[in-house]
C-alpha cells in the first residue's frame, strides 16, 4: 500500500513517521523550510511515546513527483484546505482513499468538491503535536487514537494492520463516524476557543469559577447546535467532556492555542466561527462562540510579520 501524507506537520508528520517506523511505504507532501530540512537532514520525532529519527524520507512539494497512491492522509490546517485539495490530482489512482484527519466538520465536503469521484473519509485524532523546528515534530500528548469509519475501503483494513505494528499510534474503527466527528467538533471548538482566548491550559480554567462557566458555556452552545443541526450528541456527553478535560495535564491546551502563542494563523473560522454561523442558521444564540470568534478574528491570519 502506497501512502501519501499531505501536510507533514504536528499530525501528518507524526502519523506518517510512525507508519514508516512500522514498515509503511509513506511519502510526504510538504513545503518551505520544513521540506528542505526533511530532505537535507531527515525527519525527527520528539515524542512522549519515544523519540524517532528517520534519516531518509520521501518528500516533495509536488504531488506529481509521488504519483498515484492507495491512501492519502490529508493533514494541512483548515485554512490551507482549498489550495492543498486542488493539488491532489496526481496522487489519485483508480481506488485511492482520501482520509482527512483535520478538525471541524467541513473537510470531507471540500475534498469531494475538489476531487470529484474520489472516496473521501473523515477521521478524528486526539494526538497532540506541532512542528518544533523545520524537520522536527514534537508530540506532546493527547491520546494516540485515530478514529476512522469501519466501512469506507479495503485500504482501511491495511492501514489498521500497519497501525497494529506502530508505536504511539492506535487506529480505532468505529461504526458511526458522523457522531465521532460531531463530538470532536463540539468538544474541540470549546477547548480551542477557551484555551486560546483565555491564554491558559485547561487546569487553571477549571479551577477558576468564572473561567469554568465560560468553557462550559462554549461546550453547551455546541451541544445545542449539534442537536439543532440533526446530530444530537449522546446522553451524558456534557459530563464526559468535563471528565476528559479534568483528566488532562493542567497545562493541556489546543493546537489553536499553540498557534496563537507562536503568531501563526488560526483555524478559528472553522471552529468558533462555524458555531457562530450555525447559530445564525438555526436561530440559536451563541454568545460564547461568537465572542471567541470575533476576538480571535483579529489574530486569524497570524501575527504581523
Ligand atoms: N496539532 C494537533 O495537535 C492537532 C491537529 N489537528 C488537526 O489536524 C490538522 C493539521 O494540523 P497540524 O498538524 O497542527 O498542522 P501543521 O501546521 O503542524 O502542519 C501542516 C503542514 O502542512 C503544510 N502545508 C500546508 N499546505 C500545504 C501544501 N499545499 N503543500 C504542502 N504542504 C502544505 C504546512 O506548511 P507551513 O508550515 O508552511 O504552513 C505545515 O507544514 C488541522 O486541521 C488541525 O486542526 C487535530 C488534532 C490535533
Ligand atoms: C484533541 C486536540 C485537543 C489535541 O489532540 C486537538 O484536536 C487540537 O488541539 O487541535
Amino acid at each position: 500500500m502506497r501512502i501519501a501524507v499531505v501536510g507533514a506537520g504536528g499530525i501528518g508528520g507524526y502519523v506518517g513517521a510512525r507508519l514508516i517506523q512500522a514498515g509503511g511505504d509513506v511519502s510526504f507532501i510538504a513545503r518551505g523550510a520544513h521540506l528542505e530540512a526533511m530532505l537535507r537532514g531527515g525527519l525527527r520525532i520528539r515524542s512522549i511515546a519515544g523519540d524517532l529519527f528517520l534519516s531518509d524520507v520521501s518528500a516533495s512539494a509536488e504531488p506529481a513527483d509521488i504519483g498515484p497512491v492507495d491512501l492519502v492522509i490529508f493533514t494541512v490546517k483548515l485554512y490551507d484546505t482549498e489550495k492543498a485539495a486542488a493539488s491532489l490530482g496526481p496522487l489519485m489512482g483508480g481506488k485511492t482513499l482520501i482520509l482527512t484527519l483535520q478538525n471541524g466538520i467541513d473537510s470531507v465536503e471540500t475534498l469531494r468538491r475538489h476531487v470529484p469521484g474520489a472516496t473521501v473519509a473523515g477521521g478524528a485524532t486526539y494526538i497532540s503535536g506541532f512542528i518544533g523546528q523545520p524537520g522536527e515534530i514534537v508530540h506532546v500528548g493527547g491520546l494516540p487514537h485515530v478514529l476512522v469509519s469501519e466501512d469506507p475501503a479495503a485500504v482501511v483494513q491495511e492501514l489498521e494492520a500497519l497501525c497494529r505494528l506502530a508505536i504511539g499510534l492506535e487506529l480505532h474503527l468505529v461504526t458511526d463516524i458522523d457522531s465521532v466527528l460531531w463530538e470532536k467538533f463540539v468538544t474541540l471548538a470549546a477547548f480551542s476557543g477557551g484555551t486560546s482566548l483565555m491564554r491558559s491550559g485547561i487546569g487553571p480554567i477549571l479551577e477558576d469559577a468564572e473561567a469554568k462557566i465560560f468553557i462550559e458555556q462554549l461546550r453547551d452552545e455546541g451541544i445545542a447546535l449539534a442537536a439543532a443541526a440533526g446530530h444530537p450528541l449522546s446522553e451524558g456527553f456534557a459530563d464526559r467532556v468535563m471528565a476528559r478535560w479534568a483528566a488532562l495535564p493542567a497545562s493541556g491546551k489546543s493546537s489553536m492555542a499553540n498557534d496563537l502563542e507562536r503568531g501563526k494563523p488560526l483555524e478559528v473560522e472553522w471552529l468558533s466561527g462555524r458555531m457562530h454561523r450555525l447559530g445564525l442558521q438555526c436561530g440559536i444564540a451563541t454568545p460564547g462562540h461568537t465572542s471567541v470568534y470575533r476576538a480571535l478574528h483579529l489574530h486569524a491570519t497570524g501575527a504581523p510579520r
